[in-house]
């Protein structure tokens, strides 16, 4: 059985991915983390503070906070644990800092878990080339009241893998709102809203001259990234150091 430890144990991809975790034959749920909040249920110790797990841990899945970063690259690193991190909303220095310790540690890192999503990233990193010159990118997501960060992780990533296709060349404009600029091509713009308890909408809008090609994900549960950062889990398990994503869990 692989052991895992759940940090944002508490937090609502947290209990989802517990409820995954119960179900799965080849894992076995063995502590939990959490800011704030400390219980001890049935089955095993949550923790407020990573450092005072003592536990055998083989992995970690984190669902949580950027803030929660500096302590869980510690941990895992002091202990040689691989870590599967979901969470979004990291600064650049976070995402180096990530890149960092993936030298040390196997880690697997993906702002979105779900196969759909990134079915959807490699059909418009594909037509984004073909589209350049006439068509016009906009994304759109749409998520729950409750989310913290926007616009999401996913909308950056999507927004990214574009930009790289297309040697760099886009600038974000981010929610637009302005009285006296027009649209410029070389713009991706990228908008966020939220509302009530959408659990997750991408869409990726191409506008023409006479025609719009718009592409969408719609999650209608948390269960496919709780399943999808398990599988990951799995994956991450029997690899060697370095950072991993979506990409190379679906091409193995
Ligand atoms: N990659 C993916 O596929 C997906 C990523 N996400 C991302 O996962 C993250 C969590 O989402 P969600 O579960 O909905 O959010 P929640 O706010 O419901 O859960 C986060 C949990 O982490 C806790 N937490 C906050 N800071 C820390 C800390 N420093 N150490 C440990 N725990 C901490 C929170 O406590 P408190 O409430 O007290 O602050 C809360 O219990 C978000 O960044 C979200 O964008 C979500 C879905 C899919
Ligand atoms: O906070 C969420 O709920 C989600 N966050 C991720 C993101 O920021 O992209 C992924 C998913 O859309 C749900």
């Amino acid at each position: 059985m692989i052991k895992v430890l759940i940090n944002g144990y508490y937090g609502q991809m947290g209990q989802v991915i517990s409820q995954e975790i119960k179900k799965d034959t080849e894992m076995e749920l063995v502590a939990g983390v959490d800011k704030n909040k400390s219980n001890n249920c049935d089955d095993f110790n949550i923790y407020n503070n990573i450092f005072d797990c003592n536990e055998d841990i083989d992995i970690i899945i984190d669902f949580s906070h950027p803030s929660s970063l500096p302590n869980l690259l510690k941990y895992s690193m002091e202990k040689n644990i691989p870590l599967v991190i979901g969470t979004t909303g990291f600064s650049n220095e976070d995402i180096e800092k990530i890149e960092n310790t993936s030298k040390k540690i196997p880690i697997f890192y993906s702002a979105n878990m779900s196969l759909g999503i990134n079915v959807l990233v490699s059909i418009v990193k594909d037509i984004a080339p073909i589209l350049e010159d006439s068509f016009d990118i906009e994304i759109i997501e749409k998520h729950h009241n409750k989310k913290i960060d926007a616009p999401s992780g996913t909308a950056y990533m999507i927004a990214d893998e574009i930009n790289k296709e297309l040697n760099n060349s886009k600038e974000y404009v981010f929610g637009r709102n302005t009285k006296t600029n027009k649209r410029e091509k070389k713009e991706i713009g990228i908008h966020a809203i939220r509302g009530g308890t959408i659990v997750g909408e991408h869409s990726v809008m191409f506008a023409g001259c006479d025609e719009v090609i718009e592409i969408k994900h719609s999650a209608s549960s948390k269960k496919i990234f709780a399943q999808g950062a398990i599988k990951a889990a799995k994956f991450l398990y029997n690899q060697e150091n370095g950072l991993y994503n979506m990409e190379n869990l679906i091409k193995k």
